[in-house]
């Protein structure tokens, strides 16, 4: 542990650089926080529900806390009690116009769902958000709603800060993805959901359907229909939702850095209780399982209508593959720590179709390459994937004062973190702090599995 607080070079709050050293084997049992995607969006739709919900198992993230501050400030209550969570809704078409900025923090997720909802209410708002949240591309969601009667002032090239007006009534669109995105296509039926009329997403390469999944749940009319090879989602606006009592199960994007850090780490034995499993999410899972990981579902069961299983990870001895790219989309955030693992596995992983990675928290393809090249790692950028050439199960050799620039990215500092447990000096990473974003007890969870 060498935690260093410092001033950061990017204006508020603090930089902590870490050390992550060699580590015994990872062992016992450890329980991840609760999925990320469906806690932001069991807070909007009890926000939006007509009485209150109750969530349990809610990710205390700063993203999910930075959706609940901006629910709040268009009019839900939306409260911690015991170990749940509270949300007493508005009602669609109920949300208040926000008196000051909405502060995404981080968060694409918050941002561009929130301008969805935003989007057909009849109210003005502001978006600000972090350093990389205001890089990151907004153009994907103002064009839709836009066609569906929003208007939009944003900073130029289509990015954060913004301001928004909504329209009440808005105008029911069709809409086919150009990008395959959960946050567009999200953005779209949350907007529809208070437009009268069918609102409807034409989706030809499926994500992660949790917005369709839940919203079913809390009552609107919304059907999923595959004709030609895209999915058909259509809903049917204004819609009314009723309150819903949801338990959020663990996210298997969190699960990820343990399974990789429990693979590649000899002697490891470790169960990764009540993972989310919902096939648009669990790529990384098969993709490991294809480089020859040692992993077991146990106990595999529903939790708030999603399969969820307890996984048990042993060290295995992984090989290098080719990904398909039409996995992508069902595992977009484990990319980071899937080329960890391709480090050490014996011979070369390639990648491709992997562009939305260079719109992430920060560009994950240029930000890894430069982080495992730091740890030793042989591999090749290109445009739109790495192609990584494998350790074949020896530590990563980078040199002792090797430190890794995180950009503000949660995903790369847990993803150099796994590569540090797997490294000959240990892994120094410029920044923990971005990982509360999505998983505050990371470090606290890594030495209780480490110890
Ligand atoms: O809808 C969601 O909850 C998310 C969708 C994905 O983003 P894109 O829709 O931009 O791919 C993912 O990267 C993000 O972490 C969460
Ligand atoms: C891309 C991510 O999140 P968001 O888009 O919500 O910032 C992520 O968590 O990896």
């Amino acid at each position: 542990m060498c935690a260093v607080k410092a001033p950061p070079s990017y204006g508020y709050a603090f930089v902590t650089a870490h050390r992550f050293l060699p580590s015994g084997p990872l062992t016992g049992r450890i329980r991840v926080p609760g999925d990320k995607s469906i806690s932001h969006r069991a807070l909007m739709f009890g926000a939006l529900a007509v009485g209150r919900s109750r969530i349990s198992g809610l990710l205390e993230g700063e993203d999910v806390l930075a959706t609940a501050a901006a629910l709040r400030a268009m009019g839900a209550r939306i409260e911690r009690s015991g170990d749940d969570w509270v949300v007493d809704g508005v009602g669609v078409g109920g949300l208040l116009q926000p008196e000051q900025a909405l502060d995404m923090g981080n968060s694409g997720t918050s941002t561009r769902l929130l301008m969805g909802l935003v989007a057909s209410h009849g109210i003005t708002a502001a978006f600000t958000g972090d350093a990389s949240l205001s890089k990151r591309p907004m153009g994907r969601v103002i064009d839709p709603l836009s066609t569906m009667g929003a208007s939009f002032t944003p900073s130029p090239g289509g990015t954060l800060p913004l301001v928004m007006e909504g329209m009440q009534p808005a105008v029911p669109v069709t809409y086919r993805l150009p990008v395959a995105s959960a946050q567009v296509k999200s953005a779209v039926l949350l907007a529809g959901l208070n437009t009268p009329g069918i609102t409807t997403v034409l989706e030809p390469v499926p994500t992660r359907d949790h917005t369709e999944r839940m919203l079913r749940g809390f009552g609107a009319e919304l059907t999923v229909e595959e004709a030609d090879g895209e999915r058909i989602i259509r809903i049917h606006g204004p819609a009314d939702l009723h309150p819903c009592d949801i338990t959020v199960p663990g996210d298997p994007s969190s699960a990820a850095f343990f399974a990789v850090a429990a693979s590649v780490v000899p002697g490891s034995d470790l169960v990764i209780e009540n993972v989310g499993l919902n096939p648009t999410r669990d790529g990384i899972f098969r993709v490991l399982g294809q480089m020859g990981s040692d992993i077991e579902k146990l106990d595999e069961r529903e939790v708030g209508g999603e399969p969820v299983a307890d996984l048990r990870v042993r060290h295995a001895k992984l090989k290098g593959i080719k990904v398909d790219p039409a996995i992508a989309p069902s595992m977009i955030d484990e990319f980071p720590v899937l080329f960890v693992a391709a480090a050490m596995a014996e011979g070369t992983t390639v990648t491709s179709g992997l562009d939305e990675l260079r719109v992430k928290e920060s560009d994950r393809l240029f930000a890894m390459a430069a982080a495992l090249m730091a740890a030793g790692v042989t591999l090749e950028e290109r445009e739109d994937g790495l192609v990584i050439t494998g350790s074949g199960g020896e530590p990563l050799r980078g040199t002792a004062n090797a430190r890794v620039a995180t950009h503000l990215d949660h995903r790369i500092a847990m993803s150099m973190a796994v590569a540090g447990l797997a490294s000959r000096h240990g892994v120094e990473i410029d920044d923990i702090e971005p990982i509360a974003t999505s998983f505050p007890n990371f470090t606290a969870l890594l030495d209780a599995a480490a110890s």
